[in-house]
This record gives C-alpha cells, sequence and structure tokens, in this order.
C-alpha cells in the first residue's frame, strides 16, 4: 500500500479507533499514548492531541501509592478507567489487565477484559504477554475484545525477571521476536513493547505488520507512550533513562502549595475578593 490509499492524517481523526493506528503504521506516521488515570489528566491530553489514553496497571504506584504494579486489582482500576473514558472524546481508552485478572485461564482473561469494557468503558485491553499467552488473546479477540500486547519488560513479572531490566539483549532477542509473531498471529491489534535494545524493537516492528509502541525501545515503533507523571516531572526522585521530562509539575505544585500554606498562616489569604 502506499500513502494514496490514506484516509485523513491521524492529528485530524475526530475518534481515534484502532484502524487508525493501523494505518499509521502503513504510511509511517508517529501516534501517541500517555497513561491517564483520572479526569483533569485525561481531559487535558485528550486536548493536547494525545492518540491514546492508557488506564496503566501502573496507578498502582501512581495513583494507589503501592511500591510497584504488583497489587493493584481489576476492582481499583475499573472505576479510574471509566473516569477517563467518562472525560475524553477522540483518544482510543485502553486499559491494563492487572497482575491476577487473566493468567489462569482464558475465560478469566475473558470476564476480566469484559469487566474493563462494561464497568471500566475501555476500548481495549492490554496484556503483559509472553507467546504462552497466545491462547488468551485469541480468546479474547474471538470475543470480540481488542487486544494490546506487551512484552519485554513486564513490571508484573518484576521478580521472576530478576528486577527492573533491560529485556532481549544478545541471544535473547530471539525470545522477543517469537513472543511478537505468536500474538500478532493470535490477533494482538497492537505491540508494546518494553526497555528493550532498539535494534531489537527495530526487527521487530519490521517483521510484524501491527502497529508498535515503544517505551524505552528507542526511535523505530509506530507509537511512543510514557507514564503521565513522569513525562510531566511530578514523579519524585530520578527519572527512568528512557524518560524525558517536558515540564517540573512537581516543583509548581510545590510552590503553590507552600504559596497557599504562607499565606493562610499570614492572614493574607483571604482577601474581600474572595469572601462572601
Ligand atoms: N512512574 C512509572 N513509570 C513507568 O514507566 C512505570 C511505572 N511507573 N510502573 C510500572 C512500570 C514499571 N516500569 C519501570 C520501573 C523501573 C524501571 C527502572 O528502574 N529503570 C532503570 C534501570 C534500567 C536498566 O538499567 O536496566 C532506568 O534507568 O531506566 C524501568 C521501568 C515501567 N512502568
Ligand atoms: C509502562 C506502561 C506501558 C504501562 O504498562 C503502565 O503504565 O502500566
Ligand atoms: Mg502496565
Amino acid at each position: 500500500m502506499t500513502d494514496s490509499s490514506r484516509t485523513v492524517p491521524l492529528a485530524d481523526v475526530k475518534h481515534v479507533r484502532i484502524r487508525h493506528l493501523q494505518e499509521a503504521k502503513r504510511v509511517r506516521e508517529r501516534f501517541v499514548m500517555l497513561t491517564a488515570y483520572e479526569q483533569y489528566a485525561a481531559e487535558i491530553f485528550d486536548q493536547a492531541g494525545i492518540d491514546v489514553l492508557l488506564v496503566g496497571d501502573s496507578a498502582s504506584n501512581n495513583v494507589y501509592g503501592h511500591k510497584n504494579s504488583i497489587p493493584v486489582t481489576l476492582d481499583q482500576l475499573i472505576p479510574l478507567c471509566a473516569a477517563v473514558t467518562r472525560s475524553v472524546q477522540r483518544p482510543l481508552v485502553v486499559a491494563d489487565l492487572p497482575f491476577g485478572s487473566f493468567e489462569v485461564s482464558t475465560s478469566q482473561a475473558v470476564e476480566s477484559s469484559v469487566r474493563l469494557m462494561k464497568e471500566g468503558l475501555a476500548h481495549a485491553v492490554k496484556m503483559e504477554s509472553t507467546k504462552h499467552f497466545a491462547p488468551h488473546v485469541s480468546a479474547l479477540t474471538n470475543a470480540g475484545i481488542p487486544v494490546m500486547a506487551h512484552i519485554g519488560f513486564t513490571a508484573q513479572r518484576e521478580h521472576q525477571l530478576g528486577g527492573y531490566r533491560v529485556q532481549g539483549r544478545g541471544d535473547d532477542a530471539k525470545r522477543l521476536m517469537e513472543d511478537a509473531l505468536a500474538l500478532q498471529e493470535a490477533g494482538a491489534f497492537c505491540l508494546l513493547m518494553e526497555m528493550i535494545p532498539e535494534d531489537v524493537a527495530t526487527g521487530i516492528d519490521a517483521a510484524v505488520d501491527i502497529p508498535t509502541i515503544g517505551i524505552g525501545a528507542g526511535a523505530s515503533t509506530t507509537g511512543q507512550v510514557l507514564v503521565w507523571q513522569d513525562m510531566a516531572g511530578l514523579g519524585s526522585g530520578k527519572p527512568f533513562t528512557f524518560v524525558k521530562q517536558y515540564a517540573n509539575l512537581r516543583e509548581d505544585l510545590t510552590k503553590a502549595a507552600q504559596a497557599f500554606a504562607k499565606e493562610v498562616r499570614q492572614g493574607a489569604f483571604p482577601t474581600l475578593d474572595h469572601t462572601f
């Protein structure tokens, strides 16, 4: 296919659908995904032209105060997802299947995904997967549930993978290629690759027909994703290697809170302007 087969540029699309992401891959147009967990961020990212919003299981450590992704539950993610979907017009909303909500059986995967769509109003689900989860992806696809597959570093397997480590170095690249091809074959509409060497990601992107999304996977993927609080500089501590901070929200919010506290303590707020 050539550029002449395209419909409209992604930026002009009114409601982002899976077929628009597939078209982006075909015409080599990039798309943009950020996480979102509530109304204001979702609304702002919609208005800023972000194409896909991910209600990540990273809500575990970015909303619920856990140290990692493992404790967050389906019951905790569903209301966040519903809030995000209710707050946006244009973006495609994808919800993570949290740890423990899909592994047991293909039925469990379908039941959890149905809840993410019926109660959470998600348009698609994302599954941290390997080739061994091809039956799960296939069961979801057959049930009419679009699945984004997530390979490479997968935080739900932190303990099995031995920590937060780049995946697919050296001979291990073959394993990721097998995962990618099996998950595409099973029906995944998109492939997310996390923390893998750029050359490996480039090879996988070229080998699959479906669009790819990278986080710490270099520049050759169709789309890029970051956790929004990382992107906006809200988190504490040193940013991960794959993060670029486009704002300093932590600093801004600290200053605002300090200024409010100071004025209250001094009796400088409220003034007559803010008083009935
Ligand atoms: N705030 C936040 N950002 C994320 O990107 C994120 C989450 N939370 N929670 C779920 C997972 C966990 N992720 C993580 C967590 C830690 C590293 C990390 O420590 N990276 C280091 C070392 C990598 C290495 O050298 O192998 C880095 O500097 O990137 C990476 C991804 C990605 N996801
Ligand atoms: C890191 C991204 C891709 C994710 O899965 C999440 O935020 O949960
Ligand atoms: Mg996740």
